[in-house]
């Protein structure tokens, strides 16, 4: 091959992915006006604040999660914020029988569903494994389980809308971080599982879309409690989180990575320095380390 050609593949190669990628479509928030959407895990953190952004776009939003007290203040704010309509539905996504249940009520209520939006996670721990298999099964059936009932009972109406799943997941689901051995499985199984299903919607023309959200450390309640003390990293925002993620959705994109410099370029060593990354992750953890023998 000539030297000019060995050039010239790759940067016609160049532009092509740059036409590719330019030519997308861009986000408006009337892309949201009047669509049909289920949250979950929506009475505090991220879900709460994807809750208000919708509202603000003009959705209906049907917010679920344990708390209803909390729920119906939600409800009320995404009122205040010009929801076309904010309704709730309390329960515990342990019972597969309720993560129906919510699909039904938007189907009852909604006639219909545009974007399921699953959030929601269990209580978990943040250190060491403490070798509990029952927690590890309870923490699937929340984080995992769950999930795979609500995308099957949404299906149906999601084909007719030709919608979109979004899948909220961590830097723990893609890479092994030390002291989220139950939480990292759970989130390690949602990748298979909505990745596999993906190819397949593909195959069969099936026009729903699978956003997976890889997301870094976030300063939600919960996530700062847990882990501030001992994960040396600044959490983000959970407001533009919210944001990123229904961007996301609304474009049908395959997976969006917030924040991106901590998420997409730390994975793009995940398969040639594997090593290297595990080492990097274990600098930003603050740990007691057993004395040397
Ligand atoms: N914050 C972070 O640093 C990061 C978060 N993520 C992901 O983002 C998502 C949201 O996280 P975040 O906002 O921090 O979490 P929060 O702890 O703030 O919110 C969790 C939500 O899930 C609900 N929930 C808890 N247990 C159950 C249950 N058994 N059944 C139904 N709902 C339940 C909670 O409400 P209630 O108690 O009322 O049921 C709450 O609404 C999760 O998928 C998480 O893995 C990913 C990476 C980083
Ligand atoms: C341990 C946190 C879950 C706390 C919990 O049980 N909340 C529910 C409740 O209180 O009712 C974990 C939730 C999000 C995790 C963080 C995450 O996913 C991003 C990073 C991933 C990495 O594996 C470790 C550090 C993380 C910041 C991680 C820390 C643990 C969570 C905060």
């Amino acid at each position: 091959m000539g030297r000019l050609q060995k050039i010239l593949i790759p940067f016609l190669g160049l532009v092509l992915a740059f036409c590719f990628y330019s030519a997308r479509e861009n986000f408006k928030p009337e892309m949201l006006k009047g669509k049909r959407v289920i949250v979950t895990g929506a009475s505090t953190g991220i879900g709460e604040q994807m809750a208000y952004h919708l509202a603000r776009m003009g959705a209906h939003v049907l917010v679920t999660a344990r708390t209803e007290a909390k729920l119906q203040k939600v409800v009320e704010r995404c009122q205040e914020l010009g929801a076309s309509s904010a309704r709730l539905i309390s329960g515990s996504m342990e019972d597969m029988a309720f993560a129906k249940q919510v699909v039904e009520a938007a189907e009852a209520e909604l006639g219909g569903l545009d974007m399921l939006i699953l959030n929601h996670i269990g209580k978990s721990y943040f250190s060491y494994f403490d070798g509990d298999v029952r927690h590890i099964q309870k923490l699937l059936d929340i984080n995992f389980l769950s999930y795979v009932a609500m995308t099957v009972s949404a299906l149906p109406m999601l084909k007719q809308s030709g919608g979109s799943i979004v899948v909220v997941s961590s830097m723990a689901g893609k890479v092994g971080f030390p002291f989220t051995v139950p939480y990292s499985a759970t989130k390690f199984a949602l990748d298979g599982f909505f990745s596999s299903l993906r190819q397949e919607f593909s195959i069969q023309n099936v026009n729903v879309s699978i956003t997976l959200c890889i997301l870094s450390f976030i300063d939600t309640e919960s996530a700062v409690r847990a882990a501030a003390d001992v994960v040396q990293m600044s959490p983000a925002p959970k407001e533009e989180c919210a944001l990123e993620i229904i961007k996301g959705g609304a474009l049908r994109q395959r997976e969006v990575y917030y924040k991106y410099a901590l998420t997409k370029i730390p994975l793009l060593l995940r398969d040639w320095a594997a090593e290297l990354l595990d080492y990097l992750i274990r600098q930003h953890y603050r740990v007691e380390r057993p004395p040397a023998a």
